[in-house]
């Protein structure tokens, strides 16, 4: 089974309290949403590999550790996991990047896939699948499975709220991913929203509601 990590540390805690309140407008949400996505890369990014280097100091020649090539891509799954790509990369800006449409019907709360289009060298990367917010887990498990058919190495989802019966939804289907979450929260509402959440990322972060 994957890792379930939740990113705790204070200054994501503090950022996603701003992030959560309805009172903070869309550009402030924007700036925060790209904040706590840079913070969170670190910790995404704390198994990368590092072989050591010979580095001239001005005072000696010593050892350091570089990152050993390892090929990422970021998966944002549109519209609202565009929010998240800028911060990650500010930390990971050798990552390629890939588009994955799809929305919820409002009725169903099925995924509806409108969009597919990935960097050349896809099946070479381990690929990590970005979305704010992990709701019933439909649309997190279809991006994951439309990677998997592509022939592509998904290894990790990355959202920023998610809730419980998301989270057992990717671990059952995918149970290999490790998920990165700022905050687990309590459970889903009758229309599929996560309580106590944030809204509707989508519409909060390109004000179109
Ligand atoms: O886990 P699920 O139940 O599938 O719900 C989560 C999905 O819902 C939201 O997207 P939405 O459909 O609102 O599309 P948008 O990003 O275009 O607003 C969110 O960004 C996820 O992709
Ligand atoms: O709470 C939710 C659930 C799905 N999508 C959102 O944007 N918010
Ligand atoms: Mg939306």
């Amino acid at each position: 089974m994957g890792q379930l990590v939740i990113c705790d540390h204070p200054l994501i805690q503090h950022k996603v309290t701003f992030i959560r309140d309805k009172m903070t407008n869309t550009k402030q949400f924007r700036e925060l949403v790209d904040e706590v996505s840079m913070l969170m890369a670190y910790e995404i990014t704390r198994d990368v590999q590092l072989s050591p280097v010979r580095v001239d100091t001005p005072v000696q020649t010593t050892e350091g550790k570089v990152i050993a090539g390892r090929m990422l891509g970021l998966i944002p799954i549109l519209r609202a996991g565009l929010g998240m790509v800028d911060g990650v990369l500010r930390i990971i800006p050798s990552a390629k990047v890939g588009h994955i449409g799809l929305y919820r019907d409002h009725e169903t709360l099925q995924p509806v896939e409108y969009y597919c289009s990935l960097p050349s060298d896809v099946t070479e990367r381990e690929l990590i699948v970005i979305d704010p917010m992990l709701a019933t887990g439909g649309s997190a498990n279809a991006a994951l499975d439309m990677l998997k058919k592509r022939g592509c190495r998904p290894t990790k989802l990355m959202c920023l709220i998610a809730a419980p019966e998301g989270v057992k939804a990717v671990q059952e289907q995918h149970p290999e991913i490790d998920i990165y979450l700022a905050a687990l929260d309590e459970r889903l509402n009758e229309h599929g929203y996560i309580v106590p959440g944030l809204g509707d990322a989508g519409d909060r972060l390109y004000g179109t509601k």
